[in-house]
């Protein structure tokens, strides 16, 4: 049997016996520590390989203690990077600088831009098949961003590449279930668009159970969880954005991911992914995961007249966002030819 565990794991890349490995870079920041202890307790995951640029050791010595059969390793700096990679079936990206209070997510551009393609193209080069599950915001430019990496180096599955807008899942299912006094569980609905102020667009239209407000509070709803970022913004006053809540909502996507590429069957998250529901190249949307990655962006069903107010209002600034990470990459592969 352990001949057989053996063979399989030189057989399927990214697999430690038959249990995929996982890396998470940026481990060692506010979503990277909660995330880490959150991945260490999967039954899915065969090995955590946590990188940093900086104080990754002591994360991953004190992950690693736990008792959990997860294999923890520690990587830090650019030259461990490679080998954090090395056989990654999935890889999550939380790297990157968070908003203090007054900024945008678009204000982060210009330092989490650079991260987010350094790190891509480290995938790129060391495990080019994995599943990529990017945190960093701005996520509506730094997905198009890994994107570009990925294209250039002749690695691009846009079925593996997500934005992981799952927070705004998770905040619309909390909001609502304090409105309709039931298990957050129990509620299930789509937010679509993508991850920043008016892109975050909840459909409560179609809130199972079925939320019934009048426009106004409707209204209301959807602004809250349009700004509920920064509402944690605000409340931490400069010590950084959501970090527990992203790490809760990236563990249970990274969850379904890992579920799929086992192969159970049904699994359907949202996230922010290639996608040809709209005009645009990337929308987020139910996605429906398999072992290959999406296998399809769910359609995003009928929206009443308030959502397709947003959704229209939205498309302009969305558009731009996707461009702006697509020419940043563009520029810097020119650059670097140079
Ligand atoms: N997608 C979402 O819903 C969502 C939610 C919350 C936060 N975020 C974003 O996640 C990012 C991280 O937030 P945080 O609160 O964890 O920030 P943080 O500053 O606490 O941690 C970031 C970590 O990234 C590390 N890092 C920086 N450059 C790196 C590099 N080149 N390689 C590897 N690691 C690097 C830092 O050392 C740090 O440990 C921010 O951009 C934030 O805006 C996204
Ligand atoms: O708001 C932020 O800057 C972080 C994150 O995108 C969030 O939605 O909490």
């Amino acid at each position: 049997m352990e001949r057989v565990k053996r063979l399989a794991a030189q057989l399927l890349p990214g697999s430690v016996g038959t249990k995929p490995k996982v890396a998470l870079l940026g481990a060692a920041g506010g979503i990277g520590q909660p995330l880490a202890l959150l991945l260490k307790g999967s039954p899915l995951i065969g090995e955590l390989a946590l990188y940093d640029v900086a104080n990754t050791a002591g994360v991953a010595a004190d992950i690693s203690h736990i008792s959990t059969a997860v294999r923890v390793k520690g990587y830090t700096g650019p030259q461990q990077l490679g080998d954090a990679l090395q056989g990654a079936a999935m890889v999550v990206i939380p790297a990157g600088v968070p908003r203090k209070p007054g900024m945008t997510r678009d204000d982060l551009f210009n330092i989490n831009a650079g991260i987010v393609a350094t790190l891509a193209e480290g995938v790129a080069r060391h495990c080019p098949d994995a599943w990529v599950l990017v945190i960093s915001n701005p996520v509506n430019s730094t997905v198009p961003i890994a994107a570009e990496v990925f294209k250039r180096a002749g690695t691009y599955n846009p079925a593996k590449l997500f934005g992981v807008t799952a927070l705004d899942v998770v905040r619309a299912e909390t909001f609502i279930a304090e409105i309709l006094g039931v298990d957050p569980r129990d509620v299930t609905v789509p937010v679509v668009g993508g991850h920043a102020g008016v892109t975050i667009l909840p459909l409560l239209s179609q809130c199972k159970p079925p939320l019934q407000l009048e426009a106004s509070k409707a209204q209301q709803l959807m602004a809250r969880i349009q700004d509920a970022g920064t509402e944690v913004v605000q409340a931490k006053a400069g010590a950084g954005s959501a970090t527990l809540s992203m790490a809760f909502a990236a563990a249970r996507f990274a969850d379904a991911c890992l579920r799929a590429m086992a192969g159970e069957g049904g699994v359907v998250e949202c996230a922010f992914v290639a996608s040809a529901l709209t005009s645009l190249p990337f929308f987020a949307s139910p996605v429906r995961l398999g072992r290959g990655g999406a296998e399809a962006a769910l359609p995003i069903g009928a929206m009443n007249d308030l959502e397709q107010r947003n959704y229209d209002a939205m498309l302009a600034e969305l558009a731009g966002s996707i461009q702006k990470g697509v020419e940043f990459a563009q520029r810097r592969a020119v650059a670097a030819a140079q």
